[in-house]
């Protein structure tokens, strides 16, 4: 019988299916791909390759990767129908709801036939989907109609250029492939667990995806990475930070990029982008927002035991990238695309329609009330 206890609100603690996708948490607060450390995965592979492992099941031989990373070129451009509509969206639109119409639309005029073809489209959306936001975003921001098939090897640097008119540098291409490296996968997250259920209706991918972006929109989830940009941007010093943070936490309210549902100690991902933040922040001469970061930290340990998540550090990271704070969501999405089709695949591979139970708390059953009678 299911626990009842208040503890498994929100299902914590309870396994809602097995994977061999990943593990969160286990032995303290590690993190593995397909039994691979993301420590080394962060330090070795490239993207890429990790979407290869995720997605077809193994890491790829060079020549497998070399061919890989040239299907993902060539699959870089948008139709034009989709093009028309990501015109239509004016500026002030949310970016995530630019992914998920952008997303749904693919899957319109690219429909998902058969289960057959679902690595296909997993690969078209993991080379289209960083067209698909730049395109709105330079035409409702800039007016201009940028061309999206780039010769550029990683979807990082892919990403970096569309959005800035130009090749990205080799250190923004390289903190751009650990940070699509760190959100690719994260066993049953709301947004991966959102695409399960859908799959399990054997609906289609693209469903699936368009379900998962608008889970992982909230800034409970990746919302999280823009809501950390916008609190701390506000502040021009640690003490400021300091004083800020001490009273949001007497108020009771929730610090953005902090906590997490399965870690208890740290958040593996915090420590790799938090270096890649420093080296960045070096890089743009930063001396305001990499020490308040670093101030927000020791001021939630010490005050609350709460660590930063791998929202917090991607903040500040992306923002000395030059990339809008609008468009940090977004990114996440282009990753854990990679996750999320994978699960979807596990889920079609043994499937039963995921279908829980409720503890019902209404009123007990009770008479008919004539329109006449009510008031
Ligand atoms: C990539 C990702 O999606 S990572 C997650 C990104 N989300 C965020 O950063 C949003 C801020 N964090 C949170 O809201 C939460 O920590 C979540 C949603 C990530 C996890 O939620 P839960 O599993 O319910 O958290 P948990 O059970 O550990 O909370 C324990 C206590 O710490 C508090 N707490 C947890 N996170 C925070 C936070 N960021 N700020 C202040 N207090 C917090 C909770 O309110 C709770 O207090 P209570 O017992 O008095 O009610
Ligand atoms: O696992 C979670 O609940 C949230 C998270 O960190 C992720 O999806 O990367």
């Amino acid at each position: 019988m299911a626990d009842k206890t208040p503890s498994s609100t929100g299902l914590r603690g309870m396994s809602a299916g097995s994977t061999a996708l990943c593990t969160v948490g286990k032995d303290g607060s590690g993190l593995t791909y397909r039994g691979y450390d993301i420590h080394d995965l962060a330090e070795h592979a490239r993207f890429e390759e990790v979407a290869y492992l995720l997605l077809k099941g193994t890491l790829p031989t060079q020549d497998e990767l070399d061919a890989y990373v040239a299907t993902l070129k060539t699959l870089r451009g948008l139709p034009d129908a989709l093009k028309t509509v990501l015109e239509q969206l004016p500026a002030d639109t949310h970016p995530m709801d630019v992914m998920r119409t952008g997303c749904s639309v693919l899957g319109n005029l690219e429909t998902e036939a058969s289960f057959g073809e679902q690595q296909a489209h997993s690969d078209r959306m993991l080379a289209a989907f960083p067209s698909i936001i730049n395109y709105w975003y330079r035409f409702s921001h800039e007016g201009v109609r940028i061309d999206t098939e780039t010769d550029d090897d990683s979807v990082g640097g892919h990403f970096l250029h569309l959005l800035h008119g130009k090749p990205a540098s080799e250190l923004h291409a390289r903190a751009m492939n650990v940070s699509l490296i760190l959100y690719a996968e994260h066993e049953f997250n709301a947004s991966t667990f959102t695409a399960r259920v859908c799959a399990s209706t054997l609906s289609d991918i693209h469903s699936c995806v368009t379900g998962a972006i608008g889970s992982l929109r909230g800034p409970l989830h990746g919302g999280a990475n823009e809501a950390a940009m916008d609190m701390i941007e506000n502040w021009q010093t640690p003490e400021e930070a300091e004083h800020e943070i001490l009273g949001m936490l007497s108020r009771g309210d929730k610090i953005m990029g902090f906590g997490h549902a399965i870690y208890r100690e740290s958040d593996p991902r915090n420590a790799i982008i938090k270096q890649w933040s420093k080296k960045l922040a070096e890089d743009v001469g930063d001396s305001v927002l990499y020490p308040v970061s670093e101030r927000v930290e020791a001021v939630m340990w010490r005050e609350k035991k709460l660590f930063c998540n791998a929202d917090f550090f991607h903040a500040s990271a992306y923002h000395f990238m030059g990339i809008p704070t609008k468009l940090f969501t977004p990114i996440f999405v282009c990753s854990r695309l990679t996750g999320w089709c994978a699960h979807v695949a596990e889920q079609r591979g043994n499937n039963r329609i995921i279908r829980p139970s409720a503890d019902y708390v209404g009123p007990e059953k009770r008479d008919w009330v004539p329109m006449e009678q009510r008031g």
